[in-house]
């Protein structure tokens, strides 16, 4: 059970009892019916990966090479082209296409068009480390003029922070799916800790504080029963460490972390094979999850 595993628990319980039900959904699920989802707002994590601690849910196993393989299609690739993501293996956005092969001009498009990344965060966190500007936003007015089709970029900004020899990183995301995404440990969380390490290592810090605020949560109706299954495996399986994890008193060498080939130090030359995830058990089967498209 990780610190992630504790928090997604948490953040079940809390929507299955205080969420609010939407209404007019923009998603529809695969048979057209509307996808309406129970969401909270303003919940906000907090992992020190300096301290051992990386963000992955144990309770049903994530794919945490094609959420980093996102990353590399976004920000080092800097592209929107399906295909590409495609060749790496990776299927996440194949139900998104606008009909030309793109996701729109969202994420890498726009992190190209305006060289949100290599200028505005790799090189400006070399250049001045303690500026207060290393910003990359993907919510850009101009792309969504240029091209309106497209889902609107969810974790949509970084802000990073050298803080003497560590770099922490803060990830803003205006709209979450707990269970396939947003939530603690899954993909977008995974991700974003990979950037991190991805991005200290080329700037010469270590990885430090990765905090991740979502403006609205949300778990929708057809993930419930997968939700509670969630629950239920917690309860079944890990409850004697949650007291544990409240008093950091877990062996943190014995948790899932994600580590990056120490021979790399180049941003752009780094690949999913520089990667490996160690003590990494997670519990079976797999759940479906139905997603609103
Ligand atoms: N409603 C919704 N939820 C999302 O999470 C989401 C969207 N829409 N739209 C665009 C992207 C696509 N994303 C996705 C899409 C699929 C998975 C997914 O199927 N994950 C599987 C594993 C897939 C695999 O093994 O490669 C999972 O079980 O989490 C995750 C994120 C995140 N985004
Ligand atoms: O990285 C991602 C991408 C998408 N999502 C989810 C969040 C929402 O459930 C949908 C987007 O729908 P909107 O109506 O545009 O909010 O996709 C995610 O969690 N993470």
């Amino acid at each position: 059970m990780t610190k992630a595993d504790k928090y997604l628990v948490e953040s079940i319980y809390n929507i299955l009892q205080n969420g609010i039900k939407d209404e007019n959904p923009r998603p529809k699920y695969e048979d057209g019916t509307p996808a309406h989802t129970y969401f909270v707002t303003h919940q906000m994590r907090q992992y020190d990966l300096s301290k051992g601690d990386f963000p992955i849910c144990t309770l049903r196993p994530i794919a945490w090479k094609s959420a980093i393989k996102e990353m590399f299609w976004i920000f080092q690739k800097e592209s929107n082209d399906l295909k590409i993501l495609n060749e790496m293996g990776v299927h996440f956005w194949d139900l998104w296409d606008i009909g030309d092969g793109t996701n729109g001009y969202r994420y890498g498009h726009t992190v190209h068009r305006y060289d949100l990344f290599k200028k505005r965060v790799l090189d400006d966190i070399k250049n001045n480390p303690y500026g207060r500007y290393h910003i990359c936003n993907l919510w850009q007015e101009e792309e969504f003029k240029d091209e309106p089709n497209g889902l609107k970029p969810c974790a949509y900004e970084t802000i990073w922070t050298v803080r003497e020899e560590y770099l922490d990183m803060f990830l803003n995301q205006r709209s979450g799916d707990l269970l396939p995404a947003s939530g603690p440990g899954s993909t977008n969380e995974v991700q974003y800790a990979a950037l991190l390490m991805m991005v200290a290592k080329h700037t010469g810090y270590k990885p430090g504080k990765f905090t991740h605020f979502v403006v609205n949560e949300q778990i929708y109706t057809r993930q419930i029963d997968q939700a509670k299954e969630l629950i239920h495996r917690a309860n079944e399986r890990h409850l004697a460490t949650f007291e544990a994890l409240k008093n950091d008193e877990i062996d943190k060498n014995l948790m899932p972390k994600l580590v990056l080939n120490p021979e790399k130090n180049n941003f752009y030359d780094m690949t999913i094979d520089d990667f490996s995830m160690e003590n990494y058990k997670p519990m079976k089967p797999q759940l479906t999850l139905p997603l609103g498209i």
